[in-house]
């Protein structure tokens, strides 16, 4: 694009006279991981939002915000057609479904942040993107991570546990999580460092240490597979007898971390989850007092398709010593690696 167009773009961007932006550029120094224009934006977005908002040190309180917005706004979305007839298509198998709800609401997600945030320096990370040969590799970017339809299966069924997740990377770390549970109309949200909400009431994880006393939370995935079947359902049952007070699952990832977050369960763990499952719920669980590991409790890897979120060590290491693993492909492998 020529220089002068860009320049057109992006003070239309920020609504600004050529004047008011190089007046704006003289007082703005560059915020951690951002561009210049980003960081007039911020500046501008923040000045007129929140008068404490403008230093250095808080840079994405207005994506932050949007965010919140733009995730509300899919979740009435989403509520609407499930009233209507709900035409079902499959991807990676018969049990893999996919709707046209899902790739409208993460056109919407997507085109709205683009919109707000779309000068050319922020990644976008979208289930349905990458289904359709998206690229799902993590950089040190401003990244947007998104599954506009946690939960289709449900969504499908009527079943009522869907969510929306929005994530938000920098430098590779998760600076926020947004959760909209739509059919609960419940708002779940964590800034890095800020705590975590739900409906703007702070949340925290359960005190529980004794394993007896727990409720563990997996899932099943798409993969039916005999060995998989076997190996997950061969967890399940050593976890069962540990004993545990019960097993459960929501059949949404991002509500099953936000039940951690909240204190209704101990855990939920699961091997075969996407980076877009779980990249909010992270940020939500960690801010709400819990730890995210990996499956043999080494570090947590957003893209490893690994995940255990707990409300504490004790609880996590107690499962982590009953799970049987089994192989998958990372979401950042090349496209085409074929599924173990
Ligand atoms: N292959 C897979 N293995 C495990 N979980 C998966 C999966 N594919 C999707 N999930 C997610 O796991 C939860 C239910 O098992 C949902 O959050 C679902 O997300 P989805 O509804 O966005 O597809
Ligand atoms: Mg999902």
């Amino acid at each position: 694009m020529p220089e002068r167009e860009k320049k057109k773009r992006k003070n239309k961007l920020l609504n600004l006279s050529n004047k008011e932006l190089k007046a704006l550029q003289k007082t703005v120094h560059c915020y951690p991981g951002a561009t210049d224009s980003w960081s007039v934006f911020l500046h501008k977005a923040l000045l007129s939002k929140d008068p404490r908002a403008h230093t250095m040190a808080d840079p994405w309180q207005t994506a932050y915000d949007f965010a919140v917005q733009v995730a509300r706004a899919a979740g009435a979305v989403i509520r609407k057609a499930g009233e209507e007839e709900i035409k079902i298509q499959t991807k990676s198998s018969a049990v893999d479904l996919v709707t046209k709800t899902d790739e409208r609401v993460e056109k919407i997600i997507i085109g709205s942040l683009k919109e707000q945030f779309g000068d050319g320096t922020h990644c976008f990370i979208g289930e349905e993107s990458v289904s359709k040969g998206e690229a799902c590799i993590l950089t040190d970017k401003p990244t947007w991570i998104i599954d506009p339809v946690d939960g289709t299966t449900n969504f499908v069924h009527g079943f009522p546990f869907v969510a929306v997740s929005i994530a938000f990377a920098v430098n590779k770390q998760l600076e926020f999580g947004v959760v909209y549970s739509c059919l609960e109309d419940k708002m779940y949200k964590a800034r890095r460092g800020q705590g975590a909400f739900c409906d703007d009431e702070q949340i925290q994880v359960s005190d529980v240490k004794d394993i007896n006393k727990s409720i563990i939370i997996s899932e099943h995935g798409t993969d039916r597979s005999i060995e998989k079947v076997t190996k997950i359902f061969s967890t399940m049952q050593k976890i069962l007898r540990i004993p545990v007070h019960g097993l459960r699952g929501s059949g949404t990832a991002a509500t099953n971390m936000c039940l951690v977050a909240s204190g209704a369960v101990e855990a939920f763990f699961e091997i075969g989850i996407h980076c877009w499952d779980i990249a909010a719920g992270a940020v939500i669980v960690q801010e709400a007092g819990g730890l995210i590991l990996d499956v043999d409790g080494g570090p947590f890897d957003l893209m490893s398709r690994r995940m255990m979120s707990a409300n504490n060590d004790v609880i996590a290491r107690r499962i982590i010593k009953e799970i049987e693993l089994f192989p998958v492909v990372r979401d950042d492998a090349p496209v085409g690696t074929s599924q173990v």
